[in-house]
């Protein structure tokens, strides 16, 4: 096993397909940090940063690196925000990038690496046992699950709530076909062992894996050759108006095709926040204890199929609720 100098901020980066439970996962781990000093980069597809809003940045730093995907779009900004990092007057303990939902962690931590300031402690990702078996089939996001997959030093089968006995089997099946004998927890709302995040396992994951720019299981990572901006399609708006919850949340009952994730903060009440989340074909809506949110709506969908006229009616339409 290689040995870090203590000198090197350790780097992980969270990877994992549209609403697997990424900021879930950042949350627990921000909450559980005890004083350590964690910069965190929040990578959203779209527009709009909603993770960076959701994200309890009480222990650290956030930098928010949106209009694009890092691993193929942005990875310039991902490199000043590492600069903006490691120059900080007080010096971080660790370095967390949250990748988007269609990036190829390995080229993120690929980037991370670019920086001898840094050391990779590991790639984790998540993966949303409800929705993994009908994503994978589609043959539009098939290369993009596998690649996160094949990136992971420790794959984390979350949302297992969400799934019967056979279900989880075929999931344990695809993850074992692609992602080999990489470390595994299968867990719901992300809750992990903390020393599983700590680098104490992770580190020890990656020194028998293979070095950057390397092949990982037959797949090669060097030539990423994927624009994920041409791939995927994102919409956003900021709707100012009030809305009525139970008009939302028939709506996330029976959301668009094409829609394949939706999140953001929106108004439900005059003095009434709440989280709007849509992953995996299921939708929720919170209520925030905490007043005051600047609202936005973020929608991500494949190219071509992203509802946007539907959308537009639900969320754009001043002063009517969703259709129901
Ligand atoms: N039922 C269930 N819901 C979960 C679980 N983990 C997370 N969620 C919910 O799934 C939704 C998406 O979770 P996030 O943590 O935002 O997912 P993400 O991977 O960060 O999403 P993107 O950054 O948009 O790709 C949220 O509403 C979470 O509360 C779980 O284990 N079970």
């Amino acid at each position: 096993m290689t040995t870090r100098p203590s000198a090197r901020i350790p780097l992980t980066v969270i990877g994992g397909f549209l609403g697997a439970g990424k900021t879930t996962l950042l949350n627990r781990w921000l909450r559980a940090a005890q004083g350590r000093r964690m910069a965190v980069l929040v990578n959203d597809f779209g527009a709009l940063n909603i993770d960076a809003a959701l994200i309890e940045g009480a222990s650290g730093d956030t930098i928010a690196l949106t209009n694009g995907c890092v691993c193929c779009q942005i990875g310039d900004d991902l490199s000043r925000a590492l600069i903006q990092v490691l120059e900080a007057p007080t010096p971080f303990d660790a370095v967390v990038i949250e990748a988007s939902g269609v990036s190829d962690p390995w080229r993120i931590a690929q980037l991370g690496m670019a920086a001898p300031e840094l050391a990779l402690e590991g790639v984790i990702v998540l993966v949303d046992a409800g929705a993994v078996m009908a994503q994978v089939r589609d043959p539009l996001l098939t290369d993009t699950l596998e690649r996160q997959l094949e990136a992971a030093d420790l794959v984390v089968v979350n949302k297992i709530d969400r799934v019967e006995a056979e279900e989880l089997a075929r999931v344990r099946e695809w993850v074992s076909a692609t992602a080999g004998k990489t470390p595994r927890f299968e867990t719901a709302q992300a809750e992990l062992p903390m020393v599983l995040l700590d680098g104490l396992s992770l580190a020890g994951a990656r020194s028998a894996r293979d070095e950057p720019g390397c092949t990982h299981e037959g797949h090669a990572h060097q030539g990423h050759g994927h624009d994920h901006g041409a791939q995927f399609d994102t919409w956003s708006c900021r709707p100012e108006r009030v809305f009525d919850a139970g008009a939302l949340r028939a709506w996330l009952r029976d959301a668009p095709a094409g829609l394949l994730r939706l999140k953001g903060l929106l108004r439900t009440g005059d003095a009434e926040w709440s989280e709007i989340q849509f992953a995996g074909r299921h939708g929720t809506l919170r209520k925030l204890a905490a007043p005051g949110h600047a609202t936005a709506v973020l929608a991500i969908g494949l190219q071509g199929q992203l509802p946007r006229a539907a959308l537009a009616a639900a969320f754009e339409r001043d002063g009517q609720a969703p259709a129901s």
